[in-house]
């Protein structure tokens, strides 16, 4: 076999990409059994619970979530993801699976926060694969899966039991009454849509750098020594910007999209600019785009959708609207993404708000947002 054929193969399989007609992440909602025994739940809570890595994700949320990957993977983990593997393949056609992600949620009545209290509003999920494990049961009333795609059916998992689905079915947690309910969050997607990615990114790593080595040789050869010299004694930008660290900020932490670029201890993220970002955002696109997408692939649409895909809900939308349009500053975070990403010496910032103002305006308007810079 050439060297490209594996990447082909993975691409003509991937296709279409999720979003574009692939029913199977539309797969219906189903209650899978004996996942992992009561016991073994339990033990389950208390590693994620001696741990002490639990975040709130959102101070209006009472929930506290542990992205199981930043820990070491525990056997109980392993068994429950091949459980649920195993029923995502016989139940929704799934093939070979990899991770997406992996998290422990707590969902806690008491704790502090309003606004959805302790649940989840619907949305959709990263990957084209998800399953809930109730790992926790020590809560009453609320706190079912709710599918608003499928009715409004809502499942009540027993402990040590799952429930599966297709990641672009609508689905949330309705707020516990009281206590606290514990899951293991499992999101997957096919694994030959990973080859897929990582050989497209190789055409285009290929690409560019052929064009780069002809600008190089023509720089070599017609450069102002001089001039030069004089460039090198100015003083050198930053090719990172900070910002204040805010929920989407998280979330994209949380998805992986900003490495370790978050200092946990004053609450700032560093944003990369050395590929590694636009790699995984181009990923994230072809996992979350809005299927109704009218831009064509870009760099700062990808930014800008990739950001707007991850507000999965209603609340989330509308603290982006108030927090970055409605006090006449909008676009902080997504502005300095932007920014950095396309021009790390500065500059820009005018332009990067024109985006997110039109953007941010026709998300709320419920209306396909137009391309404003393609
Ligand atoms: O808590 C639940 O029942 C659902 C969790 C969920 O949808 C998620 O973590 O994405
Ligand atoms: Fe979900």
């Amino acid at each position: 076999r050439r060297w490209y054929d594996r990447g082909r193969e993975a691409m003509a399989k991937c296709h279409p990409q999720r979003g574009a007609g692939d029913a199977r992440e539309n797969c219906a909602p189903l209650l899978v059994d004996d996942v992992l025994t009561p016991d073994e739940a339990d033990a389950l809570v208390a590693a994620a619970d001696a741990s002490g890595g639990y975040r709130r994700p959102n101070p209006a949320h009472r929930t506290e979530e542990l992205p199981a990957f930043l820990t070491e993977k525990t056997e109980l983990v392993a068994k429950a993801q091949r459980a649920v593997i195993a029923a995502l393949q016989e139940h929704c056609g799934a093939g070979e699976l990899i991770e997406v992600a992996t998290l422990v949620k707590k969902y806690d009545a008491s704790a502090p926060g309003s606004a959805f209290g302790a649940g989840l509003p619907q949305h959709k999920d990263h990957g084209r694969f998800s399953a809930t494990v109730l790992i926790g049961d020590g809560f009453f009333g609320g706190g079912g899966t709710r599918f608003e795609d499928f009715d409004n059916v809502t499942l009540f998992p027993a402990k040590g039991a799952a429930v599966i689905h297709g990641a672009m079915v609508r689905h949330g947690s309705d707020p516990a009454q009281k206590g606290v309910r514990v899951i293991l969050a499992l999101f997957f997607d096919e694994d030959h849509c990973n080859v897929a990615a990582e050989f497209q990114l190789s055409l285009l790593v290929g690409v560019v750098s052929v064009l780069a080595a002809f600008a190089l040789g023509y720089f070599l050869l017609f450069m102002d020594f001089e001039e030069t010299t004089a460039r090198r004694e100015a003083p050198v930008e930053a090719a990172s910007a900070r910002d204040t660290m805010s929920y989407y900020g998280r979330r994209l932490v949380e998805f992986g999209l900003l490495g370790e670029h978050f200092d946990e201890r004053t609450e700032t993220w560093t944003i990369d600019t050395d590929g590694d970002l636009i790699r995984k955002l181009r990923i994230l696109w072809g996992a979350t785009a809005p299927s109704d997408a009218p831009c064509p692939f870009d760099a700062a649409t990808v930014v800008v959708y990739a950001y707007i895909a991850v507000m999965t809900n209603e609340a989330a939308r509308a603290k982006l609207l108030a927090e970055y349009c409605g006090d006449g500053r909008p676009g902080i975070v997504i502005g300095g993404l932007l920014d950095v990403f396309l021009n790390p010496g500065g500059g820009r910032v005018a332009a990067v708000s024109d985006v997110l103002t039109t953007m941010a305006t026709a998300v709320a308007a419920k209306k396909s947002p137009t391309c404003p810079i393609a």
